[in-house]
């Protein structure tokens, strides 16, 4: 378990005081895989930089399995690093070792024998599935190929917790996919804690337990991860998730329609259901499907809907009424003419 304690990062130089982060204050499970979003300068790296201690807070603390790590010295600090593995944007991988010795190099530092280095560098690139590329330079591998040689040397020493500080967002969309898949798997299979910080919410969408979001520093909003995407409160995070699920109708299409046009929001196991079929069968009323689509965040399904109902203004209000009490959301966008 991770426990961020009203946790403040100031950095002051002679013209100014910048505040990175600003009095947060977080629990992560173990076993959870924990999202920080949030658009650039909001504070992510500076966080997650904090939790292991490459950058110190200014105030509060940071315990990782109930040990204190801001109360520590150098050399119990370097030890407990070991226990928290980390992945970056850029991969830093050295450029001068192949593969193997990328890998080999994190164990050395944590001072591992020679042949349970070469048993340990093994298993560790069939993890990520790179065992032939073992004598491979960095410069002769694909993004995908040098994140997985990232996340081996991270998963060296057997970490508890692994820090990903935007570690897709230099990769195409199916080389994203494929990491995402791993990582999903060293979550599942080996039971590691994953904090990520990411602006895409895709990421989140596929990966994510639970999720907080930045900005200016401060955490403005967190909950599980279906119920930001369902139910976001503050502004900024509807920004986020209207990249993934929202659609917005043209204008033309709803001036020159003629019905009403209602925009409805299918949450959990409603999703799945025939509710509009139902609703046309029982009220003597036109639907026109204009947009639908539903997403999975994890397995569960979120789906949205954009209808144009058409007929008696009584009978449309009543099938409204009759969805809404039926369903997560219900929002007219236009009237009838
Ligand atoms: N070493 C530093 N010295 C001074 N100010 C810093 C330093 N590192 C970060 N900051 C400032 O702290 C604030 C938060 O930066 P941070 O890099 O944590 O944001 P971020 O959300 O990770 O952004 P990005 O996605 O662009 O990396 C910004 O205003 C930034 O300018």
């Amino acid at each position: 378990m991770i426990e961020i304690q009203s946790l403040t990062k100031k950095y002051v130089t002679k013209k100014q005081t910048v505040i990175g982060v600003d009095n947060v204050s977080i629990t992560i499970e173990k076993g959870e895989v924990y999202g920080i979003v949030g658009y650039s300068g909001a504070g992510k790296s500076t966080l997650l930089r904090c939790l292991n201690l490459i950058e110190k807070p200014t105030k509060g603390r940071v315990l990782v399995d109930g040990i204190d790590l801001t109360s520590l010295s150098e050399k119990q600090l370097r030890r407990a690093r070991q226990k928290i593995g980390m992945i970056f944007q850029q991969f830093s991988l050295i450029s001068s070792k192949t593969v193997f010795e990328n890998v080999a190099f994190a164990l050395k530092a944590a001072g591992h024998s020679k042949p349970y280095i070469q048993k340990r560098v093994l298993e560790l690139l069939d993890i990520v599935g790179l065992q032939d590329k073992k004598d491979i330079y960095p410069a002769h591998l694909s993004g995908g190929q040098k994140q997985r040689v990232g996340i081996a040397r991270a998963l060296a020493n057997n970490p508890t917790v692994l820090l990903c500080d935007e570690a897709t967002s230099a990769l195409d969309p199916t080389t994203t996919k494929s990491i995402l898949q791993l990582l999903k798997k060293i979550n599942q299979e080996l039971g590691i804690t994953i904090v990520l910080i990411t602006h895409e919410m895709e990421v989140v969408k596929d990966l994510c337990h639970r999720v907080a979001v930045m900005q200016e520093g401060r955490l403005i909003e967190e909950g599980p991860a279906y119920e930001i995407f369902s139910n976001p409160r503050e502004p900024l995070t509807k920004q986020f998730i209207t990249s993934i699920l929202d659609f917005d109708l043209p204008e033309t299409l709803i001036k020159e329609s003629k019905g009403t046009i209602i925009k409805i929001q299918f949450e959990g196991k409603t999703a799945g259901d025939a509710i509009l079929s139902d609703t046309l069968q029982k009220f003597p009323i036109k639907g026109n499907i204009l947009h639908g689509k539903i997403e999975y965040i994890q397995n569960d399904p979120l789906g949205i809907l954009i209808i144009e109902f058409s007929g008696e203004s009584k009978e449309v209000a009543a099938a409204i009424e009759y969805i809404k009490e039926r369903t997560g959301s219900l929002e007219v966008i236009a009237h009838a003419a």
